[in-house]
């Protein structure tokens, strides 16, 4: 990272990190009236007589005020309060980016603890939360008191405490990896200041006996007598002893949480610890010592710093927006140690689950398990917030400090649905699918993602799976991997009980095709035909696969074993696109290239019943180069037969075209220029008059318009098969399983 590129980022564009969102229409006279003068009397009064009301007419629920006098900014120390700005907007920034909570950077400029304690109290009818920033010790700790006894909204000092509850799940980790006993550890701390004493108070809660921590500050060791920089926070960890320097103390230590600045320790210091010694150096921006000036002295060091450019970030970042969030859809009245600790556990529980190749790849890593390097979370896991929140939210719950109830089940749905609507409605297949959950079989058995994937679907109890592969190689490479294959089914076709069964069906299918007994009985070793001779026969409800390979591959043959499904008449690839405000579905993407009106008019049903089946209405845009009849070409006019076509098939659509795509957006285009038209709304179902344009228009978007794209999405097979993007990763396999899951239940099997 550059000295420069840093600046840039702030300078560039409107200067800073965050601005202020209105979040109600105000584009006429009407809107005027009901945003000011005179509507918003109305809530005003409402809130007069109730005051609980502002949390239902007013931001405040979701605001929080970043308060700081820049007296102990990051590790540069009393830089003041304009200077410590860009921080408090960057904590603002991941506020919102993490937790969608809207925050008040404010700076306060006064180094008296006084004036900031007035400040806040001032601030309690503008805000749901306060979070006290860099703010130096011991004055943090006074104001915080003050605050949490004064007010009636959580006061939450994230220099003390999200770092304590961030460290502590570290810790937790850091000592199961490394085998020590928390009970005996010896912690030595540079740094005697809001973070450490924090820090510390938080470990002994964890089980860390307070005898067996020495901290140290400016003046090295804080032992029982001394007097000079004491304080009654310090006094709490003075300890009977004769180590006066921190390199005392290290000798023999098997754990140092640098809280302090850049270059406290030094590698011959660390040299001396106890075996496995863990190194949390966590001083910003720069640590107390570097990890590869730990590593030149000790290889076998667990090493966590407060920085994402090192392995083990270990900052409070990880906290803050989650803690917050929970906090405030609780209507906590404070945040108490049960609601800390719940964090922390929460934490320390999180990282020791599969991380999501989507969010490993923005690390740029694979394959990422729990272990030295990998202790806590990252920041980018969007399961952070679904973990932390509620664990917090329902510890304020427990504890008796919530003002509202929260539901858990609905509560992560919530979250979801902050974190972007594709989430939400993947996780809403996952939920259906675990209603009633159905038999996948998996021809790329052998394939880590996807046994992986089979791990995951198993003991959510969205699918029970079937990997098709050799049995000994799905065993390595889930040994590997650290799965237990006890709810997994592994069938080899190659040596499969069921091999003659299935060459037979294959054969009785095929035989007019040219296809001969012992020719049946090669092809039936294959996984992709094994499977779908499996979901034909009913041996499994739906078959996922085509991972690594061209689409074809895994059409082609459950194509010609399973068959199309008479009512739809052809399959068709479909993806559904969800932006910010609304989902589209596109058909179609994937399969036919060249449709003819009749086909075009398939699609357009497969595709309508697919929208219902995700619980949309569908309403339906065929689209061209041409507004109905604008241009006479037999391109235009294919697409208006398909209309004409598919209005003799089912009346009750809402269907038009051949329309232009602006127009299928549009409600006023619609309404003004073409009356008539049967689509009056924006379009939600968009098929596209070839597959060229189709898969063009759904690349483009995912790639330039933000979209996330679900699918493909088969339609039109007599039994569910579907067919997954060569590089899909683990989360997106999950999810095209839990679409298949749904599929199966949808049916009702014909017998065969
Ligand atoms: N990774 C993370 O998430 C977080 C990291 N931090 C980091 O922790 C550090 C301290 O922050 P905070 O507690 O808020 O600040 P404070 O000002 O409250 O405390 C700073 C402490 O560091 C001590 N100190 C300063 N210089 C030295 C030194 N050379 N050797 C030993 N101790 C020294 C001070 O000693 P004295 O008491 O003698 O003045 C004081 O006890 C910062 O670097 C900050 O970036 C903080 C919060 C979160
Ligand atoms: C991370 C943080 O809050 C600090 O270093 O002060
Ligand atoms: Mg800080």
């Amino acid at each position: 990272m550059k000295r420069e590129d840093a600046l840039e980022y702030h300078a560039r564009g409107r200067p800073g990190k965050i601005a202020v969102v209105p979040t109600k229409p105000l584009t006429n006279q009407r809107d005027l009236a009901l945003a000011y003068s005179p509507g918003v009397a109305e809530p005003c009064l409402e809130i007069k007589a109730n005051p609980d009301d502002a949390y239902k007419y007013t931001a405040k629920g979701n605001l929080v005020a970043v308060v700081t006098n820049g007296t102990a900014v990051l590790g540069l120390g009393n830089i003041g309060a304009l200077a410590g700005k860009p921080v408090m907007e960057g904590k603002g920034n991941l506020f919102k980016q993490f937790a969608d909570l809207d925050v008040f950077d404010l700076e306060v400029g006064s180094e008296h603890p006084d004036d900031v304690i007035k400040f806040c109290q001032l601030l309690e009818p503008t805000v749901g939360g306060i979070n006290l920033e860099d703010i130096k010790a011991p004055d943090c700790f006074y104001i915080e008191e003050t605050l949490r006894k004064t007010m009636k909204i959580p006061v939450f000092h994230d220099d003390q405490h999200g770092t304590a509850i961030i460290s502590g799940a570290a810790l937790l980790n850091a000592i199961e990896v490394s085998g020590k006993d928390i009970a005996t550890v010896k912690v030595v701390f540079s740094g005697a200041g809001a973070a450490a004493i924090s820090t510390a108070e938080h470990y002994v809660r964890l089980g860390v006996k307070r005898e067996h921590i020495t901290m140290c500050d400016r003046k090295g060791v804080i032992y029982e007598g001394r007097k000079e920089d004491m304080d009654p926070y310090k006094a709490r960890f003075a300890r009977k002893t004769d180590m006066r320097s921190i390199a005392d103390a290290l000798d023999g230590a098997d754990i140092f949480v640098g809280l302090s600045v850049a270059g406290a320790v030094t590698g011959e210091m660390i040299a001396k610890m106890a075996k496995a010694p863990i190194i949390f150096a966590l001083a910003n921006p720069v640590p107390e010592i570097l990890p590869h000036e730990v590593r030149a002295v000790r290889d076998d060091a667990i090493i966590a710093t407060g920085r994402s450019d090192y392995p083990n970030q270990v900052n409070n970042v990880l906290g803050f927006p989650f803690i917050f969030r929970g906090a405030l859809d609780a209507r906590a009245t404070e945040i108490n140690e049960e609601m800390k600790m719940a964090a922390t556990r929460a934490l320390a529980q999180l990282a020791k689950e599969d991380v999501p190749e989507s969010v490993s790849a923005l690390y740029g890593l694979t394959n990422v398990k729990f272990g030295p390097e990998y202790l806590i979370p990252f920041p980018f896991d969007p399961r952070a917030l679904l973990t932390v929140a509620p664990a917090v939210a329902w510890a304020a719950v427990a504890s008796g400090v919530a003002r509202e109830f929260i539901e858990l089940e609905t509560y992560r749905d919530q979250l979801e649905a902050r974190l972007g609507r594709a989430r939400g409605i993947m996780r809403g297949l996952a939920t259906r699918a675990q209603r009633e959950p159905k038999r996948v079989v998996f021809p790329e058995g052998e394939d880590p993602k996807i046994i992986r994937a089979a791990q995951i679907l198993a003991d959510d109890g969205i699918a029970t799976p079937i990997l098709l592969g050799r049995k000994d190689r799905v065993r390595a490479t889930a040994e590997d991997l650290g799965i237990s294959l006890d709810m997994i089914h592994v069938e080899e076709p190659g040596t499969s009980a069921n091999r003659e069964r299935y060459a037979q069906y294959l054969w009785q299918k095929r035989q007019r095709k040219g296809l001969s007994l012992v020719e049946a009985g090669q092809r039936i070793t294959r996984a992709t035909s094994f499977g779908s001779v499996m979901v034909a026969m009913g041996d499994a409800d739906a078959l996922v696969g085509g991972l690594g390979k061209h689409y074809p591959e895994t059409i082609r043959p459950a194509l010609e074993i399973i068959g199309t499904d008479r009512r739809h008449g052809l399959v068709s690839g479909l993806y559904m696109l969800v932006f910010e405000k609304h989902v589209v579905f596109f058909g179609d993407t994937t399969v036919n290239i060249e449709p003819t009106s009749e086909q075009l008019a398939q699609i357009a049903w497969s595709a309508a019943g697919l929208a219902r089946t995700f619980g949309i209405s569908p309403r339906i845009a065929m689209l061209s180069f041409s507004n109905f009849g604008s241009v006479k070409h037999p391109e235009a006019q294919k697409v208006a037969q398909a209309v004409s076509m598919l209005r003799l098939r089912d009346p009750s659509l809402v269907v038009d075209g051949e329309m232009q795509a602006d127009t299928a957006f549009s409600s006023e285009i619609l309404n003004t220029r073409f009356p008539f038209s049967a689509l009056k709304e924006a379009a939600n179902v968009l098929i596209f008059p070839d597959l060229s344009a189709g898969n063009i228009a759904y690349k483009l978007l995912t790639q330039l318009g933000g979209a996330t794209a679900i699918g493909p999405i088969l339609v039109g097979m007599q039994h569910p098969v579907h067919v997954l993007e060569q590089g899909a990763d683990v989360q997106e396999i999950v999810n095209m399983a839990a679409v298949a899951v749904i599929d199966a239940q949808q049916r009702s099997r014909p017998t065969t």
